[in-house]
């Protein structure tokens, strides 16, 4: 059977090769394309460990493994980068284009229930379901061995898809997340066009700041990051600390291990995320590593 994994370009870097795929998407019902930094591989049969790294706003596939600087930590770690784009593309409808913050590039990896995103915006199945069986089947990877990160809107992603899936993945980190989106504009913005104005139901189901307190599941590991010049935190689109008293309040805190660092001078760019982002990347490698 040939792979559904067409490729589109590779390049080598540290030991390693960047590679990007365009496969067609079942649950977005497009054509997609996602970005993997794959260690060399020493042995035919080895499977190494699979970060997940979920982008903001505006962003695509190419934002964070181009500008980032992680690609010689994941190569000294042994660590595959997977970096999926942030909402369906080359789809038709209207209106999907008019704002940077909703429709095209803000997928806000939910899965919308409005009918008239509802056959394309699926980016929960697609992040959570169909693109990990994709690189499980067709990469080296160990699918035992998953972690998730993601900044601002990608933030959320991260923490949503961690907290909804107890045990799926190792570890979770976020730089300057969108931590309680029912809350922000941002959010409001996204969860009404996406899920309707009415249906609180579904918008506490996709909200980080709602999920950590029901939290029940296995040890978590949380790593966040957050920087005091950050325009979108002085706007109070991101509401970090809700989510920290959320996590105060979680029954199973003992089951929640979060790190929760405010940088003083950084700002929302991804000069912040290049400064910190191998601590991060030690930070999975660690759980990725870990014997369980
Ligand atoms: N639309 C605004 C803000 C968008 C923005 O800051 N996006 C963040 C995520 S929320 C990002 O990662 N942008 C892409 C980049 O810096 O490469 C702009 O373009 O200035």
């Amino acid at each position: 059977m040939s792979s559904p994994l067409r490729l589109v370009s590779q390049s080598r870097c540290f030991q390693g090769t960047v590679t990007k795929y365009e496969h067609d998407s079942q649950v977005l019902r497009c054509t997609m394309k996602f970005n993997v930094y794959l260690p060399d591989i020493k042995t035919g049969d080895e499977k190494l460990p699979v970060l997940y790294f979920l982008s903001g706003l505006t962003c695509t596939e190419d934002n964070f493994i181009q500008k980032a600087g992680a690609l010689h930590s994941l190569s000294e770690h042994r660590v595959v980068l997977v970096c999926p784009d942030t909402s369906p593309r080359g789809v038709d409808i209207e209106g999907q284009d008019d704002a940077w913050d909703f429709g095209s590039g803000a997928g806000f990896y939910v899965d919308a229930t409005e009918p008239k995103w509802a056959p394309h915006y699926n980016m929960y199945s697609y992040v959570t379901v169909e693109l990990p069986e994709l690189v499980n089947a067709h990469l080296p990877v160990d699918p035992t061995r998953m972690s998730i990160m993601g900044h601002s809107m990608g933030g959320h992603g991260a923490l949503i898809c961690a907290l909804k899936n107890p045990g799926r993945y190792r570890s979770v980190s976020v730089f300057a997340a969108i931590c309680h989106p029912s809350q922000c504009p941002w959010g409001i913005k996204a969860f009404t066009g996406y899920l309707g104005k009415d249906n609180k139901t579904a918008w506490a189901a996709y909200d980080a700041t709602a999920l950590v307190q029901r939290y029940e599941g296995p040890r978590l590991s949380l790593l966040m990051d957050q920087g005091d010049q950050d325009n979108f935190l002085k706007e109070k689109q991101l509401l970090p600390e809700h989510f920290i008293v959320s996590v105060e309040n979680c029954r199973q805190k003992q089951n929640l291990i979060v790190e929760n660092r405010m940088r003083p001078g950084y700002d929302h760019s991804y000069f912040f995320i290049q400064t910190f982002v191998e601590e991060h990347i030690h930070f999975h490698s660690l759980h990725l590593s870990a014997s369980i």
